[in-house]
């Protein structure tokens, strides 16, 4: 249960987001319904373009939808970005290169008008939290690409938010880098107790970290499944073996199938 005693972590009704543009109307999410718990790892998986990012985004008060209801912690979606109910992970790390590793963490706090030295406090704390302790003093260039995407998932975590917002966040590394972040992520995820909603085209990987897994056909952005993992929360990455696994794998392929995600 969150921290404010509201179990409903999201709460999307049927909800439709239609972007006016020059060249007409972009049906970009069309009748959404979605319930996402407190302490749930929520991953949207679909074809490019079906409307995942435009969801996280409304989740996030970035975008408003045309048509349904939306809640985020029991509040509008602006309420709880005023009250920094979410911290928001991107694909691209996005630290300032003239900021240390500390000081990129720690911007949010300083935004916030936090002392100093609690900033520090709080900075270090989270770096331990993604295994960066000692790299607080260098630069996001001195870092691997993992490293500094680790970095910018402190940052999303320093003030302690409810929720966490990840937009393809591993999308642009190797993949045994990405193995590696997958297996601390789900670690991390487990020790904070914290709200996940990721974003990903990797089916592999969406089965991997969630609890849910929500499955999404080609524009207008609709709900083709919601599938309960039945995996342990505790998962080793030869877990991907387990016919559990597979099976899983295996409904999502026949969800984006049966929404036309692999027709041309
Ligand atoms: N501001 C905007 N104005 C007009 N159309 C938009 C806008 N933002 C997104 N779109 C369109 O809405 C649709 C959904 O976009 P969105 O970025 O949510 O998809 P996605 O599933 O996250 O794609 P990808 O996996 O490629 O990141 C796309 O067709 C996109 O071109």
């Amino acid at each position: 249960m969150a921290r404010n005693g509201v179990e409903r972590a999201v709460d999307v009704r049927d909800l439709s987001l239609t972007f006016q543009t020059a060249d007409g109307p972009v049906y970009a999410l069309s009748q959404v319904n979605l319930e996402v718990k407190a302490g749930d790892f929520v991953s949207f998986i679909g074809p490019s373009g079906c409307g995942k990012t435009t969801l996280m985004r409304v989740i996030a008060d970035l975008e408003q939808p045309t048509g349904g209801n939306i809640t985020v912690n029991g509040v509008s979606p602006q309420e709880a970005r005023l009250a920094r109910a979410y911290g928001y992970v991107f694909q691209a790390p996005a630290l300032y290169p003239w900021r240390s590793i500390e000081r990129n963490v720690a911007l949010p706090l300083e935004i916030m008008g936090l002392g100093r030295e609690e900033r520090r406090e709080r900075a270090r704390k989270y770096l331990e939290l993604v295994n960066l302790t000692g790299f607080d003093k260098k630069y996001p260039w001195q870092l691997s690409g993992g490293m500094q995407q680790r970095a910018s998932i402190a940052r999303a975590l320093c003030f302690d938010p409810d929720l966490l917002l990840m937009d393809e966040p591993f999308g642009a590394l190797d993949e045994i880098v990405r193995d590696h972040l997958n297996e601390q992520l789900l670690q991390l995820w487990d020790k904070t107790g914290k709200t996940v909603v990721f974003v990903t085209h990797s089916i592999p990987e969406a089965v991997f970290l969630s609890t849910h897994i929500v499955v999404m056909s080609p524009r207008p952005g609709r709900i083709i499944d919601i599938i309960e993992s039945p995996l342990p929360r505790e998962r080793p990455l030869d877990i991907r073996e387990s016919p559990e696994f597979l099976e899983v794998a295996q409904r999502v392929r026949e969800g984006l199938r049966a929404g036309h995600s692999y027709d041309e």
